[in-house]
């Protein structure tokens, strides 16, 4: 089963459009949703999450319709992100106070000792919370009521290396309970390499792929030689190539060809998530 499913969504604002998106995102697993600055990440995030409407196109998020089932939808996902959508002048105590009747199964003591282990006091004002602290009230608002589904928009980007590590660690132990998942956006694709499964990959409105991460890792690579093997045929076999006078170095979707293409001529490393989305992102040929 898939934990969201969205088929052929499309938005459009006035200098930008997310373009017939469908995505899977698998139930059981985590999903990476990476991409450039302004790629489309929040927007795709705010589609699955009601928050926005599109103009074509269907979500299903844990086998409901969103809008038409938001209410059921929300008692089971949770949502991490530094715009809570909270109000800034109360404190955490009265945002707790005024959240947890709205879930069935809000739990007050998990609650308490999330707000402990993150060392938010209860008494602190949402205006006065950092982004980072922002992060882990959402956080733990969202694991208190046994969300089966967390959607994540830039979770580690406001955390400091501490903080992020236990994150990460906090999210894998949700993961041992088999019919949760989990997506985040990231643009830091060393998080993934840790922790994702699924890698789904956005870029100027456009999904390129959503693929198991090892499968994308095997299926890239990064090709490097000397200029001499280089015509207008050779680049067009390239995402994205970057050329200086003593060689090249480039990124193949498709490794297996490549090596039929080159043979031995040319050296061939596994790349980073990173890479992957640079060269994606750069295109053509990328003047050094
Ligand atoms: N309400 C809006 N009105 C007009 N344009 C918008 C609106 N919301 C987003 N956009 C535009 O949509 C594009 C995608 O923005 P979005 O925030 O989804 O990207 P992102 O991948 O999350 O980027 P980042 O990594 O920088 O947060 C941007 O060009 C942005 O200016």
């Amino acid at each position: 089963m898939n934990a969201i499913e969205i088929r052929k969504i499309s938005k459009a604002y006035p200098h930008f459009t997310i373009d017939e998106v469908s995505l899977d995102v698998k139930q059981g697993y985590i999903t990476g949703l990476i991409g450039p600055n302004g790629a489309g990440k929040s927007t795709l995030i705010k589609l699955m999450l009601g928050m926005i409407y599109p103009d074509s196109g269907t979500v299903k998020v844990l086998g409901r319709d969103m809008p038409q089932q938001e209410v059921d939808i929300k008692q089971r996902v949770g949502i991490v992100s530094d715009e809570g959508g909270y109000y800034d002048h109360l404190t955490i105590h009265d945002t707790k106070k005024l959240i947890a009747p709205f879930y069935e199964k809000w739990n007050d003591a998990k609650f308490n000792r999330y707000l402990e282990h993150f060392e938010l006091s209860p008494r602190k004002k949402i205006n006065a919370l950092s982004k980072g602290m922002k992060i882990k009230f959402s956080l733990a608002i969202a694991l208190s009521h046994e969300a089966e589904l967390l959607i994540m928009d830039e979770p580690t980007s406001g955390l400091d290396p501490v903080f992020r590590r236990e994150l990460l660690d906090l999210l894998a132990d949700m993961m041992l309970e088999e019919k949760n998942s989990i997506i985040f956006s990231t643009h830091i694709t060393t998080d993934l390499d840790r922790i994702a499964d699924y890698i789904a990959f956005l870029n100027r409105g456009k999904l390129i792929f959503n693929e198991a991460k090892d499968d994308v890792l095997n299926r890239y690579a990064i090709v490097k030689g000397g200029p001499e093997l280089l015509d207008a045929d050779i680049r067009k076999e390239f995402v994205g190539i970057r050329e200086t006078s003593i060689g090249f170095e480039g990124l193949v979707d498709n490794k297996f060809t490549a090596k039929q293409l080159f043979g031995s001529y040319v050296v061939m490393d596994k790349p980073s998530l990173e890479d992957i989305m640079y060269f994606t992102v750069k295109g053509g040929r990328i003047h050094a």
